[in-house]
C-alpha cells in the first residue's frame, strides 16, 4: 500500500485553521506596531517558510524581505552561542527595523545569535516573531516579542518543520510517531 506522510503523525498538535488564526493575529499586530517604518522581514530558511508567506500576505504594509540560512555547531556546548551562516542577507541592516520570522524557538540559541549578530551590524531594532515557542526547551534568556502558540516538548513537523527532510509539507502541525524515530 502506497505510504503517505500522514500515517505517520500521531496527532495533530496545531490544525491548518489554528494555524490561520495564530498568523491573523501576530499579522494585525505586526500591521499595527509597524505601520510607515518599513520593517525588513528576515526568514529563516527553511522552515520559516510557509509562515513567513502566509504572515507577509496578511500584513497590508509596506515591507521589505530577506533571507539567511543558519545551522547550528551543536549550540548548547558554545558559550557565545555561534551559529554558521549557510546563506547571509542580500539587504544592509544598517539602521534598520528588523522582523526576524522564525517557524519554531526551542533552545533559543538561533535566534539569541542572530538577534546580536543584526544588532552588531547596525541594526536599529530587531524583534522576534515565531508561530510555535517550546518554552521548556529555553536555555537562552531571549525576549521573543510575538509568539503564535506555546507548545509542550514535543518533536514536531508539518508547516515548514521537518524530520530529515520530510514533513515539511504537511498542512498543519503534528507529532510524530515513536516509531518513525526508531
Ligand atoms: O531555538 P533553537 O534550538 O536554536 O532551534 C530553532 C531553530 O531550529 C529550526 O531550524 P533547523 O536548524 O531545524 O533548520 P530548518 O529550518 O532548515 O529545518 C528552527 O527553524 C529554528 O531555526
Ligand atoms: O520540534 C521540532 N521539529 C522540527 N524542527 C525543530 N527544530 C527545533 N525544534 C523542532
Amino acid at each position: 500500500m502506497k505510504h503517505e506522510l500522514e500515517d505517520d503523525i500521531l496527532d495533530v498538535l496545531v490544525s491548518k485553521e489554528e494555524i490561520q488564526q495564530c498568523t491573523q493575529e501576530l499579522a494585525d499586530r505586526l500591521t499595527e506596531d509597524y505601520k510607515g517604518r518599513r520593517p525588513l522581514l528576515i526568514g529563516i530558511l527553511k522552515g520559516a517558510c510557509p509562515f513567513l508567506c502566509d504572515l507577509m500576505q496578511a500584513m497590508p504594509i509596506d515591507i521589505s524581505l530577506d533571507f539567511m540560512s543558519v545551522s547550528s555547531y551543536g549550540a548548547s556546548s558554545s558559550s557565545t552561542g555561534e551559529v554558521r551562516i549557510l546563506k547571509d542577507l542580500d539587504t544592509s541592516v544598517q539602521d534598520r527595523e528588523i522582523i526576524i520570522v522564525e517557524d519554531i524557538i526551542d533552545s533559543g540559541n538561533t535566534l539569541f545569535y542572530l538577534k546580536n549578530l543584526l544588532l552588531s551590524r547596525g541594526a536599529k531594532s530587531v524583534e522576534l516573531v515565531t508561530l510555535l515557542n517550546k518554552p521548556d526547551r529555553r536555555t537562552r534568556d531571549i525576549e521573543v516579542k510575538y509568539i503564535g502558540k506555546s507548545i509542550p516538548d514535543h518533536f514536531v513537523v508539518g508547516y515548514g518543520l521537518d524530520f530529515n527532510e520530510t514533513y515539511r509539507n504537511l498542512p498543519y502541525i503534528g507529532i510524530l510517531k515513536p516509531e518513525v524515530y526508531s
